[in-house]
């Protein structure tokens, strides 16, 4: 007999105070997806939905509260009035997506009243949100024929971009990379597009991902380079990780070549607080996730606040200084760049609830 393992949530390692999990299953569409809210203290919690084939439901759950406490922290660094939240849908996104499936988990972000709003996320275009779109007003990154604010991933990958530039300021005391090696794994929605900055600064760039034809766009548009390898052992200035999360742990992070890390994806880090640390000890500079790739949430409130993508890029700048803020705490203080961000994330959110309503 097969013994079933079943996901705990109240006393998961990353329950963390959750306000809602909500598990939604739809027998018609095969909608099975998890959306968790981690905290509406600033505002809404709004995060994008994930669609991945998972290899199991804990393996979904663990992603969700990961991610969806993630975003708590990235809207309060970023200065928005927002919560955290997000979704998960296990299901392959080249096999299994239909638009059916897209409106019945619609119906269950609508059945929420606006305590989560929804987005595009890895598995989910502009095209899938349409469908979400027909069933519930609590979703942002819509068309912009439709009156939204677009793809969110242009405005990520600029977030990023400006964030390996105040990196290499602080690394090497001035923000050229001109010359510099730049491993990008993950050449998907803010991949590319960080690609293409990347080489516009005449960095030279090598690209990873698990679909050749993604590899081949990188380097007839841009001129990047594959790579092959593992990606720990590139002989790079610069580490970009844009595809899952999870990369950097007890295997990869001795293994690292590289002087910075600085990428799109969510969740880069296997165990925060232990790995930031192995990391700082190594000398790299780790430039925290939920910091760097805040472009796309800026991009997406712009819907809820009313201002238009110029306005958007301008606000995503400041995650060159934000950064550099979090840089000099970590110096003063001893802990990890991912500890300092997190710590200044935190105090915006306790002092929001010291405001009397
Ligand atoms: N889209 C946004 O605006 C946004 C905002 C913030 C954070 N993020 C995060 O950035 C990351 C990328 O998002 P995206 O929207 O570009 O997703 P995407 O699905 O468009 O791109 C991801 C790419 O990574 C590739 N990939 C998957 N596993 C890989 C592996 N092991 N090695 C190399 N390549 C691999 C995929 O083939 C795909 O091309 C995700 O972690 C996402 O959560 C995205």
């Amino acid at each position: 007999m097969v013994e079933k393992v079943h996901p705990v949530v109240f006393s998961h390692d990353f329950f963390d105070g959750h306000e809602q999990v909500v598990f939604c299953h739809d027998e018609e569409t095969g909608l099975k997806a998890i959306i968790g809210i981690h905290s509406t203290v600033l505002g809404p919690a709004l995060g994008g939905t994930r669609m991945w084939p998972y290899e199991s439901e804990s393996a979904a759950l663990w992603d969700v509260l990961r991610l969806s406490r993630g975003m708590t922290f990235k809207a309060s660094l970023a200065g928005l009035n927002l919560g955290g939240g997000k979704a998960v849908i296990i299901a392959d996104s080249r096999k299994d997506k239909t638009p059916e499936m897209m409106r019945a988990f619609g119906r269950f972000v609508n059945s929420l009243s606006g305590k989560y709003i929804t987005a595009e996320d890895v598995g989910i275009k502009e095209d899938d949100i349409r469908y979400v779109k027909e069933e519930t007003d609590f979703v942002t990154g819509i068309p912009t024929e439709m009156g939204g604010s677009g793809d969110p991933s242009p405005v990520t990958a600029y977030g990023v971009f400006v964030g390996i530039k105040a990196a290499a300021r602080y690394k090497w005391g001035s923000e050229e990379l001109k010359g510099r090696k730049v491993l990008v794994q993950g050449v998907g929605n803010v991949g590319l597009t960080l690609v293409k900055y990347l080489s516009e600064a005449g960095a030279e760039v090598w690209v990873q991902d698990v679909y050749p034809e993604k590899i081949r766009e990188a380097e007839e548009k841009y001129n990047a380079r594959a790579y092959t390898g593992h990606f720990a052992d590139a002989e790079v200035d610069i580490y970009s990780p844009c595809a899952l999360g999870a990369t950097l742990d007890e295997q990869t992070i001795p293994a690292l070549k590289c002087s910075i890390v600085a990428g799109a994806a969510n969740n880069q880090l296997a165990d925060e607080t232990h790995h930031s640390r192995m990391i700082q000890q190594r000398g790299i500079l780790y430039c925290p996730d939920f910091l760097i790739n805040a472009g796309g949430l800026i991009n997406v409130y712009s819907e809820i606040a009313h201002y238009d993508r110029a306005e958007a890029l301008r606000r995503t700048e400041n995650i060159y200084h934000t950064l550099l803020d979090v840089i000099t705490l970590s110096e003063k203080t001893g802990i990890t760049t991912h500890q300092a961000a997190y710590l200044k994330a935190k105090e915006r959110i306790e002092n929001h609830k010291k405001i009397p309503v």
